[in-house]
């Protein structure tokens, strides 16, 4: 205990509406992080009516429909997820910068908490293993960061 004024985000999704951006690529692992960001803003309070699922062709698209559903007053905060697997060539390395890129701009620019639930990895192993099985999973981890960060700006 420091004894001191301290601001801490509480667990708590009661009346908070919640959009999640999930990208159609590798949708097999992106389907279980959608189910994970799901499962845990219902098990800490929010109802389905105040959860609404929006889908994006890839990471890419994210930013773009991140921004209009930010400025639109539709969510107090956003979950972004997806599965970016490097292939033969750099075109990895340009989807996960500029989706990454994008998504920190909106939140900054709008002021609408994201949660960061883009797994970018070098093998489908690695996006299966952070999917709900030993490493996690990212959906659920986004949603958790997003749901405490929102709850920390509005104590500010
Ligand atoms: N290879 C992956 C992509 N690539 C697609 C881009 O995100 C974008 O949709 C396309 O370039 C058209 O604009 N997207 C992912 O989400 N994951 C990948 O592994
Ligand atoms: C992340 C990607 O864009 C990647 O899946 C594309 O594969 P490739 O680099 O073999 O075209």
């Amino acid at each position: 205990m420091l004894h001191i004024k301290t601001i801490e985000g509480q667990m708590q999704a009661q009346d908070q509406k919640f959009t999640i951006i999930a990208s159609r690529f590798n949708d097999f692992i992106v389907d279980r992080l959608i189910g994970g960001a799901v499962d845990y803003l219902l098990r800490h309070g929010a109802t389905r009516e105040n959860i609404t699922l929006i889908r994006v062709p890839g990471a890419f698209e994210m930013p773009l429909v991140a921004q209009k559903v930010a400025r639109s007053g539709k969510a107090d905060a956003i979950v972004c997820v997806g599965a970016v697997i490097r292939g033969a060539t750099p075109h990895f390395d340009y989807v996960c910068s500029e989706a990454t890129k994008g998504i920190a701009h909106v939140s900054m620019d709008t002021g609408v908490p994201i949660g960061f639930g883009l797994l970018t990895t070098d093998t489908l192993e690695q996006s299966i293993e952070r999917a709900g099985s030993k490493g996690g999973n990212k959906g659920v981890e986004a949603a958790s960061a997003v749901l405490e960060t929102l709850r920390v700006l509005q104590q500010i």
